[in-house]
């Protein structure tokens, strides 16, 4: 069994059980689900550094990177840095994250925020809107392409948008559909945990340009971007490069200075 494999039979425990917990009725009465949404593409269109900070305590492929930040400052520090959006992990068991997480994002700043989970239910992406979402991640490696239209159609009711996320071109070429906003491109081998720029670069071509092109994981200096930059790519996820320092934002705030110093204007 693969980490994904593994993940996502422990959500679909997890989630079964929260649905009992808390119906959805509840998750409805939340005073965030009549909030107006905060739009990622249109604030990775109207930037240079298309910087997509994250929130990660741990992960699977680094164990510990940092639980001694409080989410609230980390997110305040990204707003100052001026990034894009923010990501917020909520799995608490591989990943340390959770809904809390987004809530505290959520009450510190005004970035779009991603739920960035492992999404097998429509339940979750109601979740991810009653706790203050902007938009939600869809894993291709681990839905099929019906639940990636149920639920894109989903969160599109919600006013949420989409992040479709995928490793090769057989994921790419079964998720395509207009339900989506964002096309994401992991760097990361999930089987092996080695990142590699040419997945983002290999893939690029194939990615239709109705979609806003996003690089994710292993992303560790201005250079990456710069190598990215010219195949389309408009939005960066980086995590673990602000994360593993004492103060992320400030890390954040450093590297688009030294992005908007080095890298030119966008080639559309
Ligand atoms: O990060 C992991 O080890 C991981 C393992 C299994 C599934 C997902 C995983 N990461 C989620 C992410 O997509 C990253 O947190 C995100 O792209 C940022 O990556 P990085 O900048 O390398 O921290």
């Amino acid at each position: 069994m693969d980490i994904l494999q593994k993940i996502v039979a422990d959500k679909r425990r997890e989630v079964a059980l929260k649905k009992q917990l808390i119906p959805i009725s509840q998750l409805e009465q939340s005073i965030l689900f009549e909030r107006k949404t905060i739009s990622l593409v249109k604030n990775l269109q109207n930037s240079k550094s298309g910087i997509i900070a994250e929130h990660k305590r741990r992960s699977p492929s680094k164990h510990m990177i940092n639980d001694s930040l409080n989410v609230f400052d980390v997110a305040q520090g990204y707003e100052k840095a001026s990034v894009c959006g923010m990501s917020v992990l909520t799995d608490s068991k591989y990943f340390g994250g959770s809904l809390d997480d987004l809530l505290l994002a959520r009450a510190s700043c005004n970035l779009p925020l991603l739920r960035k989970e492992f999404i097998i239910d429509g339940y979750q992406i109601l979740e991810a809107k009653a706790y203050g979402a902007d938009v939600i991640l869809l894993i291709a490696a681990i839905l099929t392409p019906a639940e990636i239209k149920e639920f894109s159609e989903l969160a599109k009711s919600l006013n949420l948008e989409v992040l479709l996320e995928v490793h090769n071109e057989e994921e790419l070429q079964k998720s395509i559909m207009p339900s989506l906003d964002l096309l994401g491109v992991n760097n990361r081998n999930l089987k092996t945990f080695e990142v590699s720029l040419e997945t983002s670069i290999t893939l690029s071509s194939l990615i239709p340009d109705d979609f806003m092109k996003v690089s994710e994981s292993g992303i560790s200096s201005t250079g990456a971007i710069k190598i990215l930059k010219p195949y389309g790519y408009k939005g960066f996820l980086i995590g673990e490069n602000f994360m593993r320092t004492d103060n992320p934002g400030e890390s954040a705030k450093n590297f688009i200075s030294e992005l908007n110093l080095t890298v030119p204007i966008f080639r559309d």
